[in-house]
């Protein structure tokens, strides 16, 4: 993963960092796009107001309020829910590579799709930073069409931080996308970044 890995004790110990916290959230789906493709799971992420594809969350301080119950309290903000994060949530702490003296936490959290819809539902009309900090969310798709479209396309956007590197190590630890189609994914989306898009239907 980019940046250095802490550990949660380490990361906590460093007063004269900033921290930020983000959470992949993630539902399992029986749906299938154009009634051929499964689409196994639903994982959100969402454009943020600088045009630059991330996960919900952000900065904390640690000195007034707990890594999760900051992370709840952003939740609140971009999303609009109340969505409970605690320790069972937490993945991984890291160094950011720039700005310095930043600490990125990750979390990733299973909810049912239910749920997941009814967090796209109300993000419009409830939260607070919509049209503002976030710009919209998306879904991210985890299947690669013929053409390269789906996943590999996705992964050739621009992410902020290491929001990136969190994506792909979580799709691969919560077993989301199979290790053979998250490296052609990766390989093709280098490819990618430097063809023009066709139609992919
Ligand atoms: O999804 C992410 N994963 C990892 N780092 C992120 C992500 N989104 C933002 N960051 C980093 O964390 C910092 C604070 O996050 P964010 O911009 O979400 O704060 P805010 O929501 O409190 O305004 C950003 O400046 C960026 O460096
Ligand atoms: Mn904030
Ligand atoms: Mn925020
Ligand atoms: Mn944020």
């Amino acid at each position: 993963m980019a940046g250095r890995d802490l550990s949660r004790e380490d990361a906590l110990s460093r007063l004269d960092h900033k921290h930020a916290c983000h959470i992949l959230l993630y539902a399992d789906s029986n749906a299938k796009l154009f009634g051929k493709i499964p689409i196994k799971h639903i994982v959100l992420m969402q454009m943020r107001f600088d045009g630059l594809l991330g996960f919900p969350g952000g900065l904390v301080k640690p000195s007034e309020e707990s890594l999760e119950a900051g992370l709840s309290r952003e939740l609140q903000e971009e999303l609009g829910a109340a969505v409970p994060v605690t320790m069972e949530d937490y993945v991984s702490s890291h160094l950011a590579q720039s700005p310095p003296r930043l600490i990125l936490h990750f979390y990733s959290k299973k909810i049912t799709e239910a749920e997941l819809l009814e967090i796209e539902r109300a993000a419009v009309s409830n939260a607070v930073d919509h049209g503002f900090e976030v710009l919209g969310l998306t879904r991210v798709p985890l299947y690669t069409l013929r053409n390269g479209g789906g996943l590999p396309w996705f992964l050739s956007h621009s992410f902020i931080s290491n929001s990136r590197a969190q994506l792909l190590e979580a799709l691969q630890r919560l077993d989301l996308v199979s290790p053979q189609t998250l490296k052609e994914a990766v390989k093709k989306a280098e490819e990618m970044r430097h063809t023009v898009k066709s139609d992919p239907h």
